[in-house]
């Protein structure tokens, strides 16, 4: 069986990543959709095992030691994870994958997965995303400093995608992921 395709979708906090990931996993179940370990609470509404397994640092730890996850990442004062053997499983039965991950872990999936597609989502301008970090109303006033200023790196980054996809629109946006992600490499 031929292996699926690897797409990593990153961008600024605030910028619309989980939005466009529901909206996928709400029009397109048969695209997979990777779900992180991290050591932060869950927001009101989170399900474990859906939006992400919530662990402690212990256990993040033994995931780490363990060579669990495919790549992880410390973000505005929490760690984040992808584990590992599903992403590989999916992959090996032909079944695209798609990961929501931060700039440290797309680069991480970088190294160690060349073939992987990095699509960068980018905001309509510098305004708008902090308009809606602030109107999400899940952070405190510092952790959004703090996240904004991690925002201004990844948008220093965006050169080291494969390519940007501005959100204007989710449902665009989505429309354009799902034609990437229907593509096999050797349809290139
Ligand atoms: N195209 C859009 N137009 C207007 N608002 C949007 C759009 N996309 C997302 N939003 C809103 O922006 C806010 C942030 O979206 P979301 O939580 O999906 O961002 P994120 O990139 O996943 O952030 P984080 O990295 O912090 O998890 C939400 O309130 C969401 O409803
Ligand atoms: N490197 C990784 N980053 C991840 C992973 N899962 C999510 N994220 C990114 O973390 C920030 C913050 O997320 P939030 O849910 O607390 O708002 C955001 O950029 C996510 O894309 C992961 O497994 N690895």
């Amino acid at each position: 069986m031929s292996s699926g395709r690897l797409t990593v979708l990153s961008g600024p906090s605030g910028v619309g990543k989980s939005t466009v990931v529901a909206e996928i996993r709400r029009a397109h179940p048969e695209v997979w959709l990777s779900v992180s370990v991290t050591t932060r609470a869950p927001r009101p509404g989170e399900i474990h095992g859906v939006h992400y397994f919530f662990a402690d640092d212990a256990e993040f730890d033994r995931l780490i030691d363990e060579g669990e996850l495919l790549e992880w990442a410390e973000f505005a004062g929490n760690r984040y994870g992808t584990p590992r053997r599903a992403v590989l499983e999916h992959l090996a039965a032909g079944v695209p994958a798609l990961l929501e991950i931060d700039l440290q872990g797309a680069r991480q999936v970088r190294a160690s997965m060349p073939e992987a597609r990095l699509v960068f989502l980018a905001p309509p301008s510098w305004e708008e995303l902090v308009r809606r970090l602030v109107g999400r109303g899940t952070e405190a006033p510092e952790v959004i400093e703090r996240r904004l200023a991690a925002a201004r790196e990844e948008l220093a980054a965006e050169k080291e995608f494969d390519l940007t996809l501005v959100n204007t629109s989710v449902k665009d946006v989505c429309a354009e992921l799902i034609s990437l992600l229907a593509v096999h490499p050797s349809d290139d």
